[in-house]
């Protein structure tokens, strides 16, 4: 059973098409990231997938619950770390991770080991006492990371989770997810911007356009059919390839409406 498929999706804003037919499947264990540029439409999908957004139209299976009859269930297998700041700063790291814990209805005997064993793997057992508006970003991050893993998610999904970090507070936040994997062997879907971190983190990627899932797999194969170089190239050539498609099409609409004129 996959951890994540996704079949034929599509979700709409009014006219925008955000998702426009993508098809996604994400397996047990796997670190996958959801690649492209703003606006490409990964977050829509990912939020899709965590049971946020009205049913949209195709079909989402969370380790085979269907995400629209199963909402509530889906939920709970799920843990999500938004781009938004979900940690509260006026509260300590150990009582956002607690609040967290009440919210996802770990049994009281286990929340205080849970709790502590989230801030743990996460590097904050010291700071755990401190307010959370005296950490750094990436400490904000990790302490959302906490917050995600208290109740012990199978599939772990994290909106842009490195975005606003210096370099160094980057990696260290891409080591715990790692860690976590390596330790629990969770699944981790993710989406990001930055190529280069896709490409030394993530098991397989997708690197998504305009609401379309372009091309999948390993970093290593998409960068072997481009005949070497980065990610990077990969999605410049990607993305190139569907620009190509688009000026093809118009160039058929004024082919088609030239011999349409010449009829008239
Ligand atoms: N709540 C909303 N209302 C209207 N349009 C939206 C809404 N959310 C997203 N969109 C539009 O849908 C498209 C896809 O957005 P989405 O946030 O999924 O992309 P993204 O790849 O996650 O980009 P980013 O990294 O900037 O969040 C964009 O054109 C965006 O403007």
């Amino acid at each position: 059973m996959n951890a994540v498929e996704v079949r034929d999706l599509h979700y709409q804003f009014g006219e925008t098409k955000a998702v426009d037919g993508v098809d996604l499947t994400v397996r047990p264990g796997e670190i996958f990231g959801l690649l492209g540029p703003n606006g490409a439409g990964k977050t829509t999908t990912i939020r899709a997938i965590t049971a946020l957004l009205p049913v949209p139209t195709g079909v989402i299976e969370v380790f085979g619950l269907d995400v629209a009859k199963r909402r509530m269930a889906v939920r709970r297998l799920i843990g999500y770390v938004p781009q938004q700041l979900s940690a509260d700063g006026s509260l300590s790291g150990v009582e956002n991770v607690s609040l967290f814990a009440r919210l996802f209805d770990v049994p009281r005997r286990q929340r205080k080991a849970k709790v502590d064993e989230a801030l743990e793997m996460m590097g904050l057992t010291e700071a755990a006492r401190r307010l959370a508006k005296t950490y750094s970003g990436g400490m904000i991050r990790r302490l959302e990371l906490a917050q995600a893993l208290v109740s012990s998610p199978q599939l772990l999904i994290l909106d842009e989770p490195t975005i606003g970090l210096d370099p160094i507070a980057r990696g260290s936040v891409w080591e715990r997810i790692a860690a976590v994997r390596a330790e629990t062997g969770m699944t981790v879907l993710l989406t990001t911007h930055y190529m280069e971190e896709a490409e030394q983190s993530c098991d397989r990627v997708g690197l998504m356009h305009r609401g379309r899932l372009g091309k999948l797999g390993t970093p290593r194969a998409l960068i072997d059919e481009i005949k070497g170089g980065t990610l990077e190239d990969v999605f410049r050539a990607y993305a190139a390839g569907e620009q190509d498609e688009e000026q093809k099409g118009l160039r058929d609409v004024r082919a088609t409406r030239r011999t349409a004129g010449r009829l008239g």
